[in-house]
């Protein structure tokens, strides 16, 4: 269903990771984990199309992501680090425009259920410029309650900033998306309830270049002039 071939990344002057490959089935929970800047958000938007890679595809139905675009696009779900809440407008109305934008046909009942799920009954008509960060996040995640027939998402820390009861929720809605044949690829230290079977870890790290000790480097090196010197 979704593939990585062979994906190369660089940023700046390091690379990343190379030749990173990985099939997934349906019905599975990919968790992107590593240290600080080893590249987990870049690979989610590897994935997404809005980066691109120096090398390698992502295959999405057997079509590269790229060709596929608005195809590829529609069975998506992706919620970054921003939450792309915007202040003047009300929670609500927030909710619906995200809806709109994501190509998600959401009734008004609709995103009035998704806001109860994330515990924002209260705040629907407030604009959303008075809410806290945990609350901001709330009504970005509240999406995901409109899109459980998309298969896809990608969501980078989606548990951060949220409360204990907040994070139960997503974490069952997750948990529930995955046991119905969905895709979640996710940046987390969180546990999301799914079986074992099911989960599938990724690090980046794994597939970086081999940093060489400098003890190897001067060995190389030394390697290297012996055999120069032995061709002249
Ligand atoms: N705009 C940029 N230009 C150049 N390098 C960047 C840019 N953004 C990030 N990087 C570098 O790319 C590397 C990977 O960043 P990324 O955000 O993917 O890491 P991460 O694993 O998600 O980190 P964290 O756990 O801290 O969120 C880091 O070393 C970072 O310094």
């Amino acid at each position: 269903m979704l593939e990585v071939r062979a994906l190369t990344c660089e940023r700046g002057e390091r690379t990343l990771f190379q030749g990173l490959s990985f099939a997934v089935e349906p019905g599975t929970l990919v968790r992107i984990a590593g240290s600080n800047g080893a590249g987990k958000t870049t690979l989610l938007r590897l994935m997404t199309g809005l980066m691109r890679p120096v090398e390698g595809d992502v295959y999405w139905r057997g079509t590269p992501i790229l060709k596929a675009a608005q195809d590829y696009w529609r069975e998506l779900c992706y919620i970054g680090h921003r939450n792309g809440v915007k202040d003047d407008l009300s929670v609500i109305e927030n909710v619906l425009v995200n809806a709109r934008v994501a190509s998600l046909s959401a009734t008004e009942a609709e995103a009035l259920e998704a806001l109860d799920a994330v515990g924002l009954t209260d705040f629907v008509d407030s604009p959303a410029g008075q809410l806290s960060q945990g609350q901001r996040r709330r009504v970005a995640l509240a999406r995901l309650w409109l899109s459980r027939s998309v298969p896809l998402w990608i969501l980078d820390e989606p548990f951060t900033a949220l409360d204990v009861r907040g994070v139960a929720r997503l974490a069952k809605l997750i948990g529930e998306h995955v046991a119905e044949g969905g895709i979640v690829m996710l940046v987390t230290h969180q546990e999301v309830p799914v079986e074992k079977a099911r989960l599938m870890v990724i690090e980046p790290e794994n597939w970086s270049p081999k940093k060489r000790s400098a003890v190897e480097k001067a060995l190389d090196d030394a390697a290297a002039l012996e055999a120069e010197n032995a061709q002249n």
